[in-house]
């Protein structure tokens, strides 16, 4: 079965943890994946390619890989250049993210190329972006899938405290690609929401996976 039917209808978990978050380490982050996976997520969605390495010796399960990476001339992070994609090409991973806003790529560089070298890589696209608009173009430019990643994480979408359900409904009404929901799902009655929305399958990160930010939330209700 390919990628895309596998994951049809079920829930993808994001693992990840940056330098500056308390569970930064490949280690931890296949740990986290093989407790994912005992509870029922089909797939991953990863970041860097150790951790990728990691997450897919432990649990065996297919990963949809990113690399997060800061550069001064655009805000671009997820997989913003070729450097990136060369990286991710390195491992097993079975899709890749990146962002594919609207907005210029660090070094001039242009989606068209790194949607060629993944797709000649044997790997699927995955097109993270904030509105339906870059939806659609996205999909215009070959990707495979679209993930409502950036809604609220840039300066020009709605800042939504939970799942951007329109933009789900909006997408994937208008396109015959898969449209994941993704963002802010926070708890199991989110899911039912997207899903209802014709989303074609959700991936939960934070919710599941940042325990600190769990913690707060706990922490928090003693304050009000
Ligand atoms: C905006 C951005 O950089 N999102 C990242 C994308 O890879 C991750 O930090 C998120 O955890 C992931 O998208 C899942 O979303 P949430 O953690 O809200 O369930």
């Amino acid at each position: 079965m390919s990628f895309l039917a596998d994951v049809q209808g079920k829930l993808i978990v994001s693992c990840q943890a940056l330098p500056d978050e308390p569970l930064h380490s490949s280690f931890i982050m296949g740990r986290m994946a093989l407790a994912a996976k005992e509870g029922g997520a089909v797939a991953i969605r990863a970041q860097s390619s150790d951790d990728i390495r990691e997450i897919q010796k432990v649990t065996g399960l297919p990963v949809i890989g990113l690399v997060k990476r800061n550069y001064e001339d655009s805000p671009i992070y997820i997989t913003p250049t070729m450097a990136e994609v060369e990286d991710l090409l390195t491992t097993d991973c079975e899709m890749i993210a990146l962002d594919m806003t609207d907005r210029p790529r660090p070094q001039g560089e242009k989606l068209p190329d790194l949607l060629a070298r993944i797709h000649e890589g044997g790997r699927l696209v995955l097109a993270d972006i904030s509105t339906y608009e870059e939806g659609m173009a996205a999909a215009k430019l070959g990707a495979d899938a679209i993930s409502t990643t950036l809604s609220g994480y840039t300066p020009y979408s709605p800042q939504l405290s939970g799942p951007d359900v329109e933009l789900v409904t909006a997408l994937s009404r208008d396109l015959d690609l898969p449209v994941f929901a993704e963002g802010r799902i926070n708890e199991p009655a989110d899911i039912q929401r997207v899903m209802a929305a014709g989303a074609y399958a959700p991936i939960v990160g934070s919710a599941i996976t940042r325990p600190q930010l769990i913690t707060a939330k706990f922490a928090q209700a003693l304050s009000v």
